[in-house]
């Protein structure tokens, strides 16, 4: 019997961000191995055109390809619905923006979570690292600073699991279970942030973050001190997650379904924009799959609810100093994959190299990104269509910019919460809520990672793999054919004017013209 599956039985559970990348597995994990827990409620904010009830339902029977000719890939909560059959009854999407005054949540709704709740999960936060200051401090500050107000009327809560960054003290090397104070005090930003306008806080952001590499990272810090600060009497944990990725065995390996973090590049790697990158190979890639950091979540839940430590603690959840795995490996198993399994009418063949410095990445990037995207898009107009390729290679290598920081470093995350935490769980719980990075083989676990991207995130059917390995040996041949007309352009352009190329011409024709003789010659002889 799992101790921690039994825990959240009959329990009235608050998710932010349940619409979230995180918060679909976080929510797919509790209804499946507990079922009988009595509600989740999920603060949903209105997107353009689509009510509460539509978002739910998104998320329960996530899209499929109509075209698909196979079996449809696995919907996330294919397995909950075979144990929780009234799953849409459990959950309750409350109407919420976390960037509004009480989040603008109705009286009645309010009235409803500060009555029932027992356990808060706050995943909720702008994940862009270029946000502006004044939405990323609304959301990943103001808002953690208004929920734990929230929580602190909850006179059931048991427990309130605060999700943060692994990167929120990117600016260290070594990076314990512990907050780190910022220079300026949280509340001082949230209250400068309401009164200085747009151009001014653009001024001093670059001072504010000082040497964080965006604003994500810096507010994700300052939420981890209003945590601390405004924690009260509350039972408060905080998990900090490195860069998740798609899941590693549940509900089944490789689930992913957005673009953020490596994803993105290993799309653009295996449709053939991504040709180089800046990234350092020997770096560690501190990779870790949303099941572990889920499985971790609510094994934390329950430790804090149950156990109740003193202060709040701090978690880690990354790979690297348990079982690392770097860039090097991770691009080659991924490019790998891909000669396998290959993505459906890319641009080019799949092929990305790592560069180092400064000088070569500007080459590959003139070369291997803008020629070609200049080239495609000058035929899209000869054609008579809209050229669209440069302006995606330019926001593809702006992508890339962003996340140079984070592949061309190496950091040390300990993780003795993290491992204090699974030795109080039992042999049951370690199996069920198995958070042991340890027994990750990151070439399988990687392959399943692309696998995922190709059949949940871009709903690509297996049955087109042959025809898409077919259009990859169009494009070799197309690129054999290129090259070889490039070269016989550029030397026939080297022969007309300069002597030299001539001499060499002469001597290779002759030359051959002499092998080809002797060969016939001895060839007849033979005869
Ligand atoms: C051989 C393979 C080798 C693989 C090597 C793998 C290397 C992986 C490196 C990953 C490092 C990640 C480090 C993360 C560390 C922090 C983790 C966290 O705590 S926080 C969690 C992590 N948080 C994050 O990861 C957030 C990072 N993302 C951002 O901050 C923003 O998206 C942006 C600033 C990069 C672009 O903003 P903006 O220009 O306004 O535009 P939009 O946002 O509207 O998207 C526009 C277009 O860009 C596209 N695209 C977007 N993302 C990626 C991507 N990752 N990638 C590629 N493409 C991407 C997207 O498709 C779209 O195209 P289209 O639909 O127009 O055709
Ligand atoms: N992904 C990663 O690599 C990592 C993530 N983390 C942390 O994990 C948590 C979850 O990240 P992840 O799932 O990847 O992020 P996503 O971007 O996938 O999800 C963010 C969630 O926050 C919600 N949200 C954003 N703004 C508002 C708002 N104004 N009101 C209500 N809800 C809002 C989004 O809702 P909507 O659907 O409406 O947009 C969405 O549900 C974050 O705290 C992040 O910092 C930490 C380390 C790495």
């Amino acid at each position: 019997m799992s101790m921690i599956a039994d825990f959240y039985g009959g329990k009235s559970i608050l998710i932010t961000g349940a619409t979230g990348f995180l918060g679909k597995v976080l929510m797919e994990k509790l209804f499946r191995t507990s079922p009988d827990l009595r509600v989740i409620y999920i603060l949903v904010r209105p997107k353009a055109g689509q009510t509460l009830q539509q978002r739910v339902f998104q998320i329960l029977n996530s899209k499929i390809n109509m075209q698909m000719k196979t079996r449809r890939p696995h919907e996330l909560f294919e397995k909950v619905k075979e144990v929780c059959p009234n799953v849409h009854e459990k959950i309750r999407a409350i109407s919420a923006d976390l960037n509004q005054n009480d989040f603008a949540i109705s009286m009645q709704d309010m009235q409803e979570l500060l009555s029932y709740t027992d356990i808060i999960f706050h995943c909720a936060a702008t994940v862009r690292f270029d946000d502006h200051l004044r939405h990323a401090v609304q959301l990943n500050v103001t808002a953690t600073q208004q929920l734990l107000l929230m929580a602190s009327q909850m006179p059931n809560l048991e427990a309130f699991i605060h999700i943060s960054t692994a990167f929120s003290n990117c600016n260290l090397k070594h990076i314990d279970e512990v907050i780190y104070p910022c220079p300026v005090e949280p509340k001082k930003i949230i209250d400068s942030m309401e009164w200085l306008d747009d151009a001014i806080i653009d001024e001093i952001t670059p001072k504010l973050i000082g040497d964080r590499p965006n604003t994500y990272t810096y507010t994700k810090a300052l939420g981890e001190m209003v945590v601390q600060q405004e924690s009260g009497k509350l039972n408060i944990a905080i998990i900090r997650p490195s860069i998740v990725g798609a899941t590693w065995q549940e509900p089944f390996p490789g689930w992913v379904d957005n673009i953020n973090g490596p994803t993105g590049l290993i799309v653009a790697a295996g449709k053939g924009f991504l040709r180089s990158i800046r990234a350092t190979p020997m770096a560690v890639a501190d990779l870790i799959p949303a099941d572990i950091v889920v499985n971790l979540t609510l094994a934390v839940g329950w430790y804090t609810a149950v156990h109740r430590p003193k202060s709040t603690l701090i978690y880690h959840c990354t790979s690297g100093n348990l079982n690392p795995c770097n860039w090097g490996k991770m691009g080659i198993q991924v490019l790998a994959t891909f000669e396998k399994i290959p993505l459906e009418r890319a641009f080019r063949r799949p092929k990305a190299d790592f560069t180092t410095n400064n000088v070569t990445t500007q080459y590959w990037n003139a070369v291997s990104h803008r020629a070609p995207a200049i080239i495609y898009d000058f035929y899209l107009r000869l054609t008579g269509r809209k050229p669209r390729m440069t302006k995606l290679m330019n926001r593809l290598l702006r992508t890339l910019s962003m996340l140079e920081y984070f592949i061309n470093r190496s950091w040390e995350w300990s993780t003795y919460n993290t491992e204090m935490l699974m030795s109080k769980l039992s042999p049951e719980d370690q199996r069920v809520f198995n958070f042991d990075v340890r027994q990750l083989n990151w070439l399988e676990y990687i392959e399943n990672y692309v696998l995922g991207v190709k059949k949940y995130l871009l709903k690509e059917d297996m049955a087109g793999i042959p025809e898409a390995k077919q259009h990859l040996k169009r494009l070799r041949n197309i690129h054999y054919l290129f090259n070889t007309a490039l070269f016989l352009i550029a030397w026939r352009l080297l022969i007309a004017r300069s002597q030299v190329a001539r001499n060499v011409w002469f001597f290779i024709v002759s030359f051959c013209y002499k092998f080809l003789s002797y060969f016939r010659a001895s060839s007849t002889l033979k005869v």
